[in-house]
């Protein structure tokens, strides 16, 4: 008897891909630079921002804004910015119009969602829980699950072994370049999607399939699984 192929993970980035969540980020960005007494940036310049986790994106808004803060006080902006967020993650965060049923079909033929994300693990957990996400995910991969973060590829492999799949039957699913550099990094095909943060178009990214909507994921997930 020869033992079943382990199922396929499919991971999936979080801000950007699963849920659109620059609404609360970029709130939240808007009372830091308030409180440094720096303008307010236009959102289709701070939307580009998001994607490297929460730390690179108050760096990228204060250099912005042309604001330069020491460490300490960088850290204490941060931290504030942490804790403004966390209260605030899903006041207009939504799931991108499709997902629901995708993921559905997908679990029901099997295959094994992860998420694998540069947002902190506790605030990918809060704001899943609030969306009443978290339970479809076997795994939910942080910037800080692991000792490396997107684009090093031991955040995809670290997120594939705990979900129980081999990176030869994974397929990651993102918005953005971090995303399409952690699967090749990982060897894994990778689905772009384009309704998130980007500074590069997303058809630009270099991904092995591009969708426009999730309406399209299920059957992208089962032709890049079909070439092995
Ligand atoms: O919050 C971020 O900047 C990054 O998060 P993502 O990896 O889920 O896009
Ligand atoms: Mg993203």
């Amino acid at each position: 008897m020869t033992a079943s192929p382990p199922p396929a993970v499919i991971a999936f980035d979080l801000d950007g891909t699963l849920v659109d969540t620059a609404p609360d980020l970029l709130d939240t960005l808007d009372t830091v630079l308030d409180e440094v007494g720096a303008a307010r940036l236009p959102r289709e310049e701070t939307r580009k921002m998001i994607g490297a986790g929460a730390r690179a994106l108050v760096n990228r808004g204060l250099t912005a804004a042309g604001i330069a803060v020491a460490p300490p006080e960088f850290d204490k902006l941060y931290e504030r910015f942490l804790e403004h967020y966390a209260a605030h993650i899903a006041d207009s965060s939504r799931p991108f119009p499709g997902l629901l049923a995708a993921l559905d079909e997908l679990s029901a033929r099997g295959h094994v969602l992860a998420v694998c994300t540069n947002k902190l693990e506790y605030l990918s957990r809060r704001l899943l829980d609030r969306l009443e996400l978290s339970d479809r995910f076997a795994v939910i991969a942080g910037a800080d699950t692991f000792a490396v973060h997107k684009p090093d590829a031991g955040h995809l492999l670290g997120t594939i072994e705990r979900a129980g799949g081999l990176p030869g039957r994974a397929i990651m699913v993102g918005d953005s370049m971090t995303d399409v550099l952690t699967a090749k990094n990982a060897r894994v095909p990778s689905i772009v999607v384009p309704f998130g943060y980007t500074e590069i178009p997303a058809e630009e990214l270099g991904g092995d399939a591009f969708i426009d909507h999730f309406d399209r994921l299920v059957d992208t997930v089962e032709h890049l699984l079909s070439r092995g």
